[in-house]
């Protein structure tokens, strides 16, 4: 919380309406209109022809720490996230020990809150290890400091269907989400691009829709029996979204996230052999990415997940298939959204602030994000200049990685400012360390 006023001067909120000044104070929103008096001293924000939307929400980033501390930090990640717009971010468990302890998951929120950049969440492991055998303990997590909502093995699938159900029947009891990373993996053997005729011409191997698929469906039928809530990761395919429908139609308890590079890349990207476009799941065809931007836009993928992966170096520029899988997500996302999503049509900015921050706040239940902008809230904000071209350039992200799949690339939209309980952490696009 800060003890000085902000005053947004001149924003449109949710993009809509006339210019508005937002008066902010004591970490909350105190007054909306033309002119508000702030207090001498008062951090001015020129908000002239930006959009206001409430802080976005990640339900899926890896920070290293702890374990490869070399390709970011929780400090590093904490302010990648504020310069992507973000006020409260998931860090993955696959961390190195992994999450799958209090001590961990207690470690990574406690952390977070002395950056002070970003609400940095632990995701506890769903079993000991990611190793898929045994049962993590998520009640502990959950009953730590770092109070633990959600549980996930990502960066593998808690494929056994015996050890998922008992995750499901265990979390709805605890009221915790469990986020699967949907992957056969007796399908995926030595697969490092998507099964197609991509893959074929350049000799690189292939994993199918269905090891995606055949998850996304048993896990709807064990939500299903379980009574419990699942979250599909990363969803990359045109047949995911059909099951979720279906599942969706069948009152079954599923959401799922989309990442902005699958909303934005394809295969065709491989050419090259580069290794900075090997991801999990992989980048697929145009015809998925089409259906992907359909469905976020009628609401079948719930959100937007980063799925933010910081490699070094030494593990991404390498022959393809030994690349590590990942891509850098939390400072380009904003602008993939607005050229994939707000410029074609398919989203407004209302929409944006849906899929961004009111729907993953609402999935994984944080009282005091994706809340409305409106007097008496939490000032958890982000400022997007709607019109600011910029290009990225790896080693200007705050990221300490440079594994961005969009080096060079032209974006026409920019966060420029994001508040956390009413203190400024970016101003001026620049973060406020
Ligand atoms: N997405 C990826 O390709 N990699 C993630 C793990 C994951 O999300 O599965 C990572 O931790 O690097
Ligand atoms: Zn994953
Ligand atoms: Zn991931």
């Amino acid at each position: 919380m800060s003890d000085r006023d902000v005053l947004i001067a001149g924003a449109l909120l949710y993009g809509e309406g006339d210019p508005t000044d937002v008066l902010i104070r004591g970490g909350e929103i105190v007054e909306i209109g033309s002119g508000p008096a702030a207090a001498e001293g008062a951090t001015v924000v020129d908000a002239a022809g930006q959009i206001l939307l409430p802080g976005f929400v990640d339900m899926h980033t890896h920070l290293r720490e702890p374990g490869r501390e070399d390709t970011e930090t929780i400090e590093s990640g904490s302010a990648a996230a504020a310069a992507g717009g973000y006020t409260a971010v998931f860090a993955m468990a696959n961390t190195s020990p992994v999450a799958d302890s209090v001590v961990v998951t207690d470690h990574v929120w406690r952390r977070g809150q002395e950056v002070g950049l970003v609400d940095v969440h632990p995701v506890g492991a769903v079993t000991v290890g990611l190793a898929g055998t045994q049962l993590a303990e998520m009640a502990t997590m959950a009953a730590g400091v770092g109070q633990v909502k959600m549980f996930s093995d990502d960066g593998h699938c808690v494929h056994d269907p015996l050890m998922m159900r008992r995750a499901l029947e265990y979390s709805s009891a605890l009221g915790v989400l469990i986020a699967q990373h949907a992957e056969e993996p007796r399908l995926t053997v030595d697969a490092v691009a998507h099964e197609g005729p991509t893959a074929a011409r350049l000799g690189l191997g292939g994993w199918p829709r269905a090891a995606e698929e055949s998850i996304v469906a048993r896990d709807a039928l064990l939500a299903r029996d379980a009574g419990a809530r699942v979250h599909i990761c990363h969803a990359s395919t045109a047949g995911t979204v059909e099951l979720l429908k279906w599942a969706k139609g069948q009152g079954i308890s599923i959401t799922a996230e989309v990442t902005p590079h699958h909303l934005l890349l394809d295969d065709s990207r491989l050419e090259t052999y580069d290794g900075v476009n090997r991801v999990n799941p992989p980048l697929r065809e145009r015809s998925d990415v089409e259906a992907l931007r359909a469905a976020l836009a009628d609401g079948t993928v719930d959100c937007v997940g980063t799925d933010h992966a910081p490699h070094a170096e030494q593990d991404k520029c390498c022959e393809f298939a030994q690349a590590r899988p990942g891509m850098l997500g939390l400072e380009t996302a904003l602008a993939i959204i607005a050229q994939t999503m707000v410029e074609p049509g398919l989203l407004d900015w209302r929409g944006v602030a849906r899929v961004m921050s009111e729907r993953p706040a609402e999935i994984v239940g944080l009282p005091d994000q994706g809340r409305p902008i409106a007097v008496g809230e939490p000032a958890n904000l982000t400022l997007v200049d709607p019109n600011h071209e910029w290009t990225v350039h790896g080693p200007a992200l705050a990221s300490i990685a440079n594994n961005t799949p969009y080096e060079a690339m032209t974006f026409g939209a920019k966060v420029t400012a994001t508040l956390l309980r009413g203190r400024p952490t970016v101003l001026g696009s620049v973060v406020q360390r």
